[in-house]
């Protein structure tokens, strides 16, 4: 962290000290449980990001971070995650306060996995091979894969820890710098982890923290001509802005991890209960703020009734308030806007003439706090069935045939996540491999892993977080290519 008179700057960079600019800016970040100010914090703007990609500029051609071996970069990063997990009380409750989300839940998965995230990359940086060439004539070729310079990491409100990680640490690996942008929603994390990674010892200029707003700021690291990747998790409206911001300037590649609609088909041989619990936990868990949710449920008509009974008899228990509250199954909506946008679909839903079988209201006397609200009777048309509403808002649906339920499966202009509840072998291999999704999870919903890519197809986007797939995103391939001279060997 660098201190200066008029405000703080969190970030492992020098540079900003040195600047002129304006530091008074200040936006506000609010308790989505009571709609107070929590904290003012920092505006940074377009001049601060030409600062920040100064700053990270500097340390990848002069700093010692992608010059020092994969094994050392592993190691402070192994240092990394244990300051996180050595802070993880507050971690979590700066999360939950900043994002409304669950106290409980939170520790063990949202600042749970930020080190696991950590050492899994950790574990990849002095791993990174390329490949030697079977060139055709007498030239000896290999490829490198070197680090791709300056990243721009422009990240969500709705899992504000996990996807700082989920960026930041396959490029720390990879040996690239940053300039990383979280939500206006919820920066309050990505603060102090900037602040524990210089404590870890990376080199200043390496992660640059910029909060500020996405028109302003994130925009800047989109169209700027020194920054030489994005990585974006978002809407597609902005994912749309990313892609042409790299069009008009440097044509940086981009990553893209954008909305869905994804269908949970579930067929007559399933396990109700089983079924049941997924369909809930796809469309409720973080109240229902996750980009994979299953928020269209398709269930087979012989078991079709029975699901919808035993749904509605668990949504009775659901208890909505105080996401500090260990008995709270659902926290508050991350803001204004977000609640007024999820009570705005509610309502399409109810003048489409779809039918409400649990909630459909906001509530509590203070906050963003909406009903678990399962909409019967929806047709594939309607509004609720077709856009991401990103709320506690699940679409029940009936199908009678395989073939009904892959149209279904497919008839979104989305393509991130699928689930499918089946015993039967055969339609399960029909059903996985038919669906145009990134993930179909079998029997299961909303597993994530280290080690399984997460990312889309149609308009979720492109270009995977998690796995090795994700720290292919922060290498670029180099040919190199050279004569050899009588080989013995071709
Ligand atoms: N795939 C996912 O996980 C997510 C999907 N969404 C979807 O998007 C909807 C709207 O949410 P919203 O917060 O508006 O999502 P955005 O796509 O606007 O926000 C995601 C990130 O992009 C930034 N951003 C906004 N505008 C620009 C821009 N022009 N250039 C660069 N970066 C920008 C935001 O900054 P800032 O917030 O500071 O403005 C934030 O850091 C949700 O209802 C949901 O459907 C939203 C979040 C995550
Ligand atoms: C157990 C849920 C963790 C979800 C992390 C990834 C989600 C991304 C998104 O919703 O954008």
């Amino acid at each position: 962290m660098e201190q200066n008179n008029t405000t703080t700057r969190w970030t492992s960079s020098a540079l900003f000290l040195s600047s002129p600019h304006d530091f008074s800016k200040t936006f506000e970040t609010i308790d989505p449980r009571t709609g107070d100010v929590i904290a003012s914090i920092a505006e940074g703007d377009k001049e601060d990001v030409d600062l920040a990609v100064r700053s990270a500029r500097e340390a990848f051609d002069h700093g010692k971070w992608p010059r020092v071996a994969g094994s050392e970069r592993g190691k402070i990063m192994l240092k990394l995650a244990d300051l996180v997990e050595e802070h993880a009380e507050e971690l979590t409750r700066l999360e939950c306060l900043d994002a409304g989300k669950l106290l409980t839940v939170t520790r063990m998965v949202d600042i749970g996995t930020c080190g696991s995230t950590l050492r899994y990359f950790a574990g990849a940086a002095d791993k990174i091979h390329g490949e030697t060439l079977k060139m055709s004539r007498q030239f000896q070729g290999y490829t490198l894969r070197e680090p791709v310079g300056v990243a721009g990491l422009i990240i969500p409100w709705n899992f504000p820890a996990i996807m700082f990680f989920t960026k930041v640490a396959p490029a720390l690996a990879a040996g690239c710098t940053m300039v990383v942008k979280p939500a206006e929603q919820t920066p309050l994390t990505a603060l102090y982890f900037a602040h524990l990674a210089k404590q870890a010892g990376v080199p200043d200029g390496v992660i640059n923290v910029i909060t500020g707003f996405g028109p302003t700021a994130g925009a800047a690291i989109a169209s700027h001509m020194d920054v030489d990747m994005v990585s974006f998790t978002g809407s597609t409206e902005v994912g749309r802005l990313i892609m042409e911001a790299s069009a008009r300037s440097n044509l940086k590649p981009v990553s893209l991890e954008l909305g869905g609609k994804s269908p949970l088909i579930i067929f007559d041989d399933a396990d109700v209960d089983m079924a049941v619990d997924l369909a809930i936990n796809g469309n409720f868990f973080n109240k229902g703020e996750v980009c994979v949710a299953a928020s269209r449920v398709c269930v087979q008509e012989g078991i079709y009734e029975r699901f919808e009974k035993k749904l509605a008899d668990r949504m009775k228990k659901w208890v909505v308030g105080d996401p500090f509250d260990p008995r709270v199954n659902q926290g508050p909506q991350v803001d204004r806007a977000q609640y007024e946008r999820v009570l705005s679909y509610i309502g399409h839903g109810k003048r489409e003439g779809a039918t409400v079988l649990t909630g459909g209201k906001p509530c509590g006397q203070k906050g963003y706090y909406i009903e678990p609200t399962v909409f019967t009777d929806v047709k594939d048309d309607m509004i609720i069935s077709k856009e991401e509403i990103f709320g506690p808002v699940m679409c029940l649906m009936k199908f009678r045939t395989v073939e009904e339920a892959i149209a279904k499966a497919n008839d979104t202009r989305y393509g991130l996540a699928a689930g499918v509840v089946t015993k039967d072998m055969d339609v399960a291999n029909r059903m996985t491999r038919s669906i145009r999704a990134g993930v179909v999870w079998l029997n299961c919903y909303l597993v994530m892993d280290g080690d399984c890519p997460l990312g889309g197809r149609k308009m979720s986007g492109f270009g995977k977080d998690a796995s090795m797939h994700a720290l292919d995103k922060f290498l670029a391939v180099k040919a190199v290519v050279t004569p050899v001279y009588d080989s013995p060997w071709l």
